[in-house]
């Protein structure tokens, strides 16, 4: 049963200089260093339990993130763990509604992000408390339960609460055989990290040659900043995978509209599957105009890591804006909000593919992502979770991959806890990796 009272708190700035390989690099984002705003609570129980969570960054854009998050750290301290999920739609609603606050926001931006952090922080020690994986909470939770997380205000237009209590109550069948499909066989991946942008050409081929090997039939190169360079790089990639396998392209909202069809005719030839974020994240009408340009050649278009909230998404989908849906696990509020766009997506029939470039995204992603195939979804179809092969090693209970699926999650928790000791390491800017790579910084 869950219990105790939050009696603290603690945010961390934690920064990896994943700049320097070129890993993370894309056409906008050119030197990524993976980061993370790191929130713990605890709580005043015996059991010693932490919450953990985290939401994504980039290097300096943490700074920003952690002060947001001590912002709102005041609406969870000494509040009882059982009053905030008993009534969680009202917690998930005081944070994001807070008066002064909401108005940098509302649900977007660096404050969404700051209580993204600090809902999967709760999600962790809830489900760690239960004793369960994420994934398994979710799946085991009454369905009135679940509903009862999730804010439905700005989305009952296309989804109200009995229709989610339909959906998930037909999810209800079979959901011991998909349980134990995934339990075998895992959710399929794609990767990420053979063709970030700025890697050389040498690389790509080792990276994809090492790939192939491992058994990975799915791969995304990223696109967007030079239209002869990304003529060479893909068609070095699909040369290397052949016809049969999978391939997606991302741009990384580098294009004005008639520019990314432009572009992707001429890439057509090299037949990816999608185009993802051809366009900026925030242009509904624009990526709805893509989508129906690239139909006729045959390639779709996935979007999502960066749309700030469930009302885009909702307007993503009532426009045909995109064929193919990216959750983002620390982007929208938590499991909360993303529980409510897994099911906008089932009720519109589009396939659900999650975004997790970037520090924990895999880590945490799996979860949503295992409970949507067992508990909504109920297939795979024109479906897969993205993977890349970056700092797993910094948590305390890395994504396992198996024939390039992923395995579901054993440990009790979201799978947020980092090593305490990666965390004092790379804490910037006085963690010992920051403190050599920034020889000149005063205290
Ligand atoms: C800066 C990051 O690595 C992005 O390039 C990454 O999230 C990317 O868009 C992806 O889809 O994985
Ligand atoms: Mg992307």
């Amino acid at each position: 049963m869950v219990h105790g009272r939050i009696s603290r708190l603690s945010v961390r700035d934690v920064r990896f200089p994943t700049s320097l390989g070129g890993h993370g690099s894309d056409a906008m984002h050119t030197d990524p260093d993976y980061s993370a705003a790191y929130v713990v609570i605890e709580t005043d129980s015996e059991d010693g339990l932490q919450g953990c969570g985290i939401t994504f960054t980039l290097g300096k854009g943490t700074e920003v993130v952690v002060c947001a998050v001590n912002a709102l750290t005041h609406h969870v301290l000494h509040k009882d763990l059982r009053d905030i999920v008993g009534d969680f739609r009202s917690f998930y609603r005081q944070l994001t509604s807070d008066g002064q606050l909401r108005w940098i926001g509302p649900e977007k931006g660096v404050v969404h992000l700051a209580t993204a952090a600090i809902l999967n922080a709760v999600w962790d020690l809830w489900a760690k408390q239960e004793g369960k994986p994420l994934w398994k909470l979710l799946v085991d939770m009454d369905p009135r339960m679940l509903l009862s997380c999730i804010d439905f205000r700005y989305i009952t237009d296309v989804l109200t609460e009995e229709e989610a209590y339909e959906i998930l109550q037909k999810g209800q069948v079979g959901k011991k055989e998909r349980e134990k499909q995934m339990l075998t066989h895992g959710y399929p991946a794609y990767t990420t990290s053979c063709a970030w942008l700025g890697y050389s050409d040498t690389t790509l081929k080792q990276l994809c040659a090492a790939a192939l090997k491992d058994g990975w039939t799915r791969f995304k190169v990223k696109v967007g900043a030079d239209l002869q360079d990304d003529i060479r790089r893909c068609r070095l990639i699909r040369d290397m995978i052949g016809p049969e396998k999978i391939l997606m392209m991302d741009a990384n909202q580098r294009w004005d509209v008639p520019e990314a069809v432009e572009w992707m005719s001429k890439l057509a030839e090299f037949k990816p599957l999608w185009i993802e974020e051809p366009t900026s994240p925030d242009d509904i009408l624009g990526h709805a105009t893509i989508s129906k340009a690239l139909a006729p050649l045959g390639i779709g278009v996935a979007t999502g890591e960066q749309c700030h909230n469930r009302v885009i998404f909702k307007q993503l989908l009532q426009a045909d804006a995109l064929q193919f849906l990216q959750i983002d696990s620390c982007r929208l509020g938590s499991v909360n909000e993303n529980l409510s766009v897994l099911l906008m997506a089932k009720k519109f029939g589009i396939p659900v593919c999650p975004h997790a470039g970037g520090v924990g995204l895999c880590e945490l992603v799996q979860h949503l992502i295992i409970f949507d195939f067992i508990s909504i979804s109920g297939s795979l179809k024109n479906r897969m979770c993205e993977y890349v092969d970056h700092l797993h090693e910094h948590f305390k209970y890395p994504v396992i991959i198996k024939q390039a699926s992923y395995m579901p999650p054993k440990a009790a928790g979201y799978s947020t806890e980092m090593k305490e000791e990666s965390v004092q390491k790379h804490q910037y800017p006085h963690g010992e990796v920051w403190k050599k790579l920034l020889p000149a910084q005063e205290d």
